[in-house]
Parts: C-alpha cells; structure tokens; sequence
C-alpha cells in the first residue's frame, strides 16, 4: 500500500476488518411524548420511557432517537452548507485554521492516541465566545475567551450554525433530564452545570480512502464530554465497541435518526452506573463520509465528581474531583504536541481499588 502516508495506519490489532457486524441490539428509543403538545404528562409513559434510556446507556452506552423533535430543515442546512465548506481546495479551507491561539476552526491533521485520523474537521463553540481556564495549572484562576471562526465561504454557514445549536441543546437538556430521572435523581439535576456551558459542535468530512483496512476515519476513542448527539449520513463507518463481548459493532444510518451516547462526565456522575464506550470510525474507498457530533459540555469551572446521592459507605465514590476546564485545555493542549504525549483520561483520576483494597486493609487494622 504505496499510497498511505504511514502516520495514518494502525496498528496491526487496531486495525478493522472489512467484514462488518451490523448491530441489531443498539436501542431505538421514541421521543415523539417530549414534542407532542397534547402529551398529558401520563406517568406511566414517562416512566417507561425512562427506564428505556436507562437501560440503554446501561447495556450500550449507545442509543438512537426518532422523532426528537429537532426539525429536519435545521439538520439539512447545515449539513449542506457543511459538504460546501469542504468541498473547497484545501487553500481556501486553511484560511479558518485552527491552531494553539485560535483553537477553534479548520484542522486536518488530528490524531487520536498518536495515530493520525482520516479526516477534515471544523469545530464551532456554541457559546461564543465560550469562557475557559487561561492555563493547565491548577492555581491559575485566570480564565480566556475562545472565539469561532466564520469562513466566508459559504456564507450561510453562521446561521445554519446557530440555529442547529439551539436545536441541539434544547435536545442535550431533555435527555439529560431523561438521564437523570434514570438515575432516580431529580429531572433537573444536573441543568446548572451547562449555565455556562462549552459545548461545541464539530463538522467532519471523511475522503474516500485507499486503505480502510489500514487507516481509521477517527481512532478508537470515548468522548470526554457529558453526552454527545450525533447526525451520521447514509453512508455509514461510525463502530461502537459491544460492552458484552468487546466486539465492534457497526451503527446502522437511519435516515434523520440522532445516535447518543453517554461520555466520560456522565459516568462519573452517575458513579460508573453507566461508562462511556469507545467508539471509532471506519473510512471507506469509495464513498465520502460526513458526520456532525454535538458534544454537550459543562461550564469549565464544574468540579467533576459522582453525584452524592448515588455513593454511600457500601458505594463509595469511584472518582476524585477534577476541574472540567482544566481537563479541556490539557487536551486541546495535547492535541499539537502529536505524537508521543498521552492524553488526559478520567481513568487519571479514578480511585483505584487497589488502593481502595488497601485502605479498607488498614482500616481493619
Ligand atoms: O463520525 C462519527 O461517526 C463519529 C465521530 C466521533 O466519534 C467524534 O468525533 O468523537
Ligand atoms: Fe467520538
């Protein structure tokens, strides 16, 4: 294979099979008594559905939405404005290039766990400008301002931008309640947290390559925010790995469907109730791919810890505190350092049960 640049291939165990497992089991879940106006709030359907979701993000991690209510024009236009954007020469795209001062915009070159994606991307905030931590170091309380880029190019960008974001959030805050009530919390506890929120959006293109046995559209990963929203097209390539047997399971495109998936905040929050599931994309020779994930975030100053009322003596809480904004720039950081520097995990943080072993050891003591 003459025609890959070797940054982008796997390793020989990461590497896909072209043979693909279609999933039967990831759960669809029908949103249509959140939209429709006359739905009485019947207790018994809500109840139903709520214990969907939290089986859902039990088993899977995964799930899809029909009738979510996020109007089909919304999605349309911005996914076609997104196909405009790249299908322009590379010199023009590079004009709203992401680098370590303007993070956000254009960016070809990401590589997940030091090998690089085969893929385009251009990443939009949603609150703009979003307020984050001016530094990795934990004293420093000075914050910054990340601004979005607006390409000229095409024009209506911006709009169809803005107005899938208020889509998309008012769909995070209904499952986000949904994700609570699962969790026997209330429905609006977790809301204070996005008050200020930095949630953004990204647009992904993936060319047609000449080895999707060797390369990945997007490396296996899980996504580090509290949920994310996915609108795929018919092409298909996003694989989810199957929590009961480790296999990876192909996504099946439905047309105008959302795939959800729980992320790393979520399980903390929910104490390892439901974990975050790694993820990655296949490419394709023939057809291009275009996918736009939604990846709702807390404000930057959110402690991130398990939820008191879902830890007791007999549970205690399987995280140490961190602060989300900190982890967000260490990441953002890591991502120009490329090769050889570990990303930040949550697994950092994680109360280990060796030491929990331990300390139950002394305390017999
Ligand atoms: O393109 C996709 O299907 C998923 C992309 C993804 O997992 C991500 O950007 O975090
Ligand atoms: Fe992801």
């Amino acid at each position: 294979m003459g025609e890959v640049d070797p940054a982008f291939i796997q390793e020989l165990e990461h590497r896909p099979k072209l043979s693909i497992i279609e999933a039967e089991g990831i759960p669809f879940i029908d949103l249509s008594m959140l939209n429709s106006p006359d739905a009485v709030s019947d207790p018994s359907t809500l109840d139903s559905l709520v214990s969907e979701i939290g089986n859902a993000c039990k088993n899977w991690g995964f799930f899809q939405v029909i009738n979510h209510g996020v109007p089909l024009e919304q999605r349309r236009k911005l996914e076609k404005a997104s196909r405009k954007f790249f299908a322009q020469p590379w010199e023009e795209k590079v004009k709203v290039r992401r680098d370590e001062v303007k993070v956000l915009g254009y960016y070809d070159t990401e590589h997940t766990k030091n090998v690089r994606d085969w893929k385009e991307v251009f990443d939009f905030t949603v609150q703009n400008p979003t307020i984050v931590p001016a530094s990795t170091h934990p004293d420093d309380k000075e914050v910054a301002e990340w601004h979005n880029q607006w390409p000229d190019y095409p024009h209506e960008l911006r709009e169809a931008f803005e107005e899938y974001a208020e889509e998309l959030e008012k769909l995070s805050n209904k499952l986000m309640e949904l994700i609570a009530l699962s969790l026997g919390l209330p429905a609006d506890r977790f809301h204070g947290f996005f008050k200020d929120q930095t949630s953004f959006i990204r647009l992904n293109h993936y060319s047609p390559c000449p080895a999707p046995d060797l390369a990945l559209g997007v490396g296996r990963h899980k996504d580090a925010g509290a949920l994310t929203i996915l609108a795929q097209d018919d092409v298909g390539g996003l694989q989810v790995k199957r929590k009961s047997d480790g296999e990876w399971i192909r996504v099946k495109p439905t047309p105008d469907a959302f795939i959800i998936n729980v992320g790393d905040i979520i399980q903390v929050w929910s104490n390892e109730t439901y974990e975050s599931v790694e993820h990655r994309v296949m490419v394709n020779s023939e057809r291009e791919r275009f996918s736009i994930p939604f990846f709702f975030n807390p404000a930057h100053y959110t402690i991130v810890m398990p939820s008191e009322e879902l830890t007791s003596e007999k549970n205690p809480p399987r995280y140490r505190p961190y602060n989300w904004g900190k982890f967000l720039i260490t990441r953002k950081g890591s991502n120009f350092k490329k090769l050889d520097v570990k990303n930040i995990q949550i697994q950092h943080f994680r109360i280990s049960e060796l030491a929990d072993h331990l300390d139950g050891a002394l305390s017999v003591i």
